[in-house]
């Protein structure tokens, strides 16, 4: 049968024994956006020309880095034997920062397609998300993807993922996102594997909201899957943690675009606006019910997202702070990830320290504030959350080194993590030894073939989150994955190193290190202070400090600057010119102390290449 012979339009409200909800799962890069937009077409849902590629990653920042962020439902009919189903497809993102969001996904899924790519076998984020799936209960469906490669070894790797997860490698569907092949068996499999979603229709409604999203133009746009009952458009409906009502406006589906419908029954996936403008006040993980006929117990919900890495954001114009401050609110509306308070740097002036899932999260953050507000921001080197304990039992809790207590301490802790790394068992030794020298723990290691290895380590979050990767990718000619989840804390011998300039601390600049790493910081911040700090009328010594004992130095020899040596002839208005110009200069300068720093010395000393290294991968 040829391809357009199976479509038909979306089906009205609909009997859940048509329905089939899934997601795809994937290690990052492994195809998992190019295959949903393949099923998009394969479906009729977007015809051939209006496909932009990856229909699904709205965002243009997802677009460019070809990374996905916010999850997203689509619709898509499909036929099957003579009869039409409607399939649900949850977008889940593959990225290690955003692990909270798939399981979010996957609770509202009966199913999930496990996409490994053919030529890399699996990932470290194969399992997590497959182990995410698991704990769901979803059924799996194992796919071999980009088997158009001329690299593919989809036997050898069927064999690896039936091994995985049980069954014959001969089960394992073998598709290509690319070309299509594949595909439509792919999309008959999900029908007769995937079970229907079951409910009871007469119960009072009870839709759990796996994701929220602020639309400029609409408001709150949630996407809920129902569990129980039915929503209808102009009901009033009621959100059961914090028991607001709000009328529904609108209810429908995403096929792709926006269609609204007469209601949603059990089973189904869509979205509702209700006018609200905070996506606070439509928490996800939080059950929707009917305000006339509310449900007695709420569904079950989500753990909150906990921030892991905080950074400082300044506005390199002290001006624009109000404009980031409503632009952190705007985005916190579309991330409840994201969590900020206000704090003032010396150095700095007025900012947000604020806390994110991870380094890309950081990124894309920072990004999105530098592109859709025109803002030019600073942002502090990132940390992780300190515990410390005082000798009089106080516990302090510590997300900007400038607030580490003077006072005599008892014990720090940090955050761990346990970290899985897959890579070919060639590189064993380079992986230990890296891990050995950041502080891990190795805690086991399994052969998932001949020569691929699993290798578990425990592992300080600090000495992952910022360069680790980068480092794991060169040592292993780019075949090891990673994927980390948090494990605790431990007490560690952790001391802030401050940076003195003339005596002067610049709170900016302060970090939490292990006692062994401070020196070594101490020599790295002093140097790239020496280059981007412009001589001053006198010398300015920088140094590195542990409390009162200096472990780094270096110094800026004096100089005069005179800016009308130049002008030797008597030309007045020119002298005044360059007298103005230099006035404009000392705008863009802070004062610390009788230093003047450029503000482009800190923007320059505070950025970190691999971060953003790290953030194209
Ligand atoms: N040859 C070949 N390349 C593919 C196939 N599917 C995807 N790719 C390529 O693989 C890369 C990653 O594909 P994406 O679809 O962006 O991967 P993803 O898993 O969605 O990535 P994230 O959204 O970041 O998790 C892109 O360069 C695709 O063009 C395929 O079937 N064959």
């Amino acid at each position: 049968m040829s391809p357009m012979a199976r479509f038909s339009p979306v089906p009205a409200a609909t009997d859940p024994a048509i329905i089939r909800n899934f997601c795809i799962i994937a290690h990052i890069d492994h195809g998992k956006s190019t295959l949903a937009d393949r099923m998009l077409q394969s479906t009729g849902v977007v015809e051939h020309r209006n496909m932009k590629a990856q229909y699904l990653d709205r965002m243009d920042i997802e677009r460019e880095r070809g990374i996905t962020i916010k999850s997203q439902a689509v619709r898509m009919p499909w036929e099957l034997d003579g009869a039409s189903y409607a399939l649900n497809m949850i977008d889940t993102p593959g990225h290690v920062d955003f692990t909270y969001e798939v399981s979010r996904s996957l609770a509202a899924c009966e199913g999930a397609v496990l996409l490994v790519d053919a030529a890399q076998g699996i990932e470290a984020q194969t399992l997590a998300n497959l182990y995410l799936a698991m704990e769901n209960d979803l059924t799996i469906i194992p796919v071999l993807n980009k088997i158009d490669l001329p690299a593919a070894q989809p036997e050898k790797y069927a064999e690896e993922l039936a091994n995985l997860i049980g069954g014959d490698p001969a089960d394992v569907l073998k598709v290509s996102g690319k070309t299509g092949v594949g595909v439509e068996d792919l999309l008959d499999k999900i029908v007769r594997d995937i079970p229907a979603p079951v409910g009871d229709p007469d119960a009072p409604a009870r839709a759990m909201i796996f994701d929220s999203v602020y639309d400029t133009y609409r408001g709150v746009v949630t996407y809920v899957r129902v569990v129980d009952g039915k929503l209808s458009p102009r009901e009033r409906i009621q959100m059961m943690s914090t028991r607001a009502s709000h009328e529904l406006l609108e209810i429908g589906v995403s096929s792709p675009e926006p269609t609204p419908s007469k209601g949603l029954g059990v089973g189904e996936v869509g979205y509702l606006i209700t006018g609200v403008k905070d996506v606070r006040l439509s928490k996800v993980g939080d059950t929707v019910t009917n305000l006339a006929k509310p449900a007695a117990e709420s569904l079950p919900g989500y753990a909150d997202a906990k921030p892991m890495v905080f950074s400082g954001l300044y506005p390199i114009d002290g001006a624009d702070y109000p404009v980031l401050r409503d632009a952190l609110e705007k985005l916190m509306l579309n991330d409840a990830a994201l969590v900020y308070e206000p704090e003032t740097s010396a150095a700095l002036g007025f900012g947000f320290r604020v806390g994110f899932l991870g380094l890309l999260h950081l990124e894309i953050t920072r990004e999105r504030l530098e592109r859709e507000y025109n803002l030019d921001l600073i942002s502090t080197a990132p940390n992780v959350e300190y515990e410390v304990t005082l000798e009089d039992k106080k516990v302090v809790t510590v997300t900007n080194p400038s607030e580490y207590p003077t006072g005599k301490i008892a014990e720090v802790r940090e955050p761990m993590v346990a970290a899985t790394i897959l890579a070919p068992s060639e590189f064993v030794g380079a992986i230990m030894e890296l891990c050995q020298t950041r502080r891990g723990v190795l805690g086991g290691m399994d052969y998932l073939s001949e020569d691929r290895v699993e290798i578990r380590y425990r592992l300080p979050l600090a000495e992952i989150v910022f360069d680790f990767f980068d480092v794991l990718k060169s040592k292993t000619r780019g075949y090891a994955s990673l994927d980390w989840k948090a494990d605790g804390e431990q007490v560690a011998d952790l001391v802030k190193v401050d940076i003195l300039l003339q005596g002067e601390q610049v709170d900016a600049f302060s970090s939490i290190t292990h006692k062994d790493k401070a020196y070594a910081y101490g020599v790295m911040m002093t140097g790239k202070l020496r280059e981007l700090i412009p001589r001053q009328q006198f010398e300015v010594p920088i140094q590195a400090a542990i409390g009162s004992r200096i472990i780094a130095r270096e110094s800026i020899r004096a100089i005069r600057k005179d800016v009308l040596a130049k002008c030797y002839g008597g030309d007045i208005s020119r002298k005044r010119k360059l007298l103005e110009k230099q006035k404009e200069g000392k705008k863009r300068m802070k004062m610390v102390g009788r230093v003047e720093v450029p503000q482009e010395a800190f923007v320059a000393a505070l950025s970190s290449d691999e971060s953003k290294d790290k953030a194209k991968k």
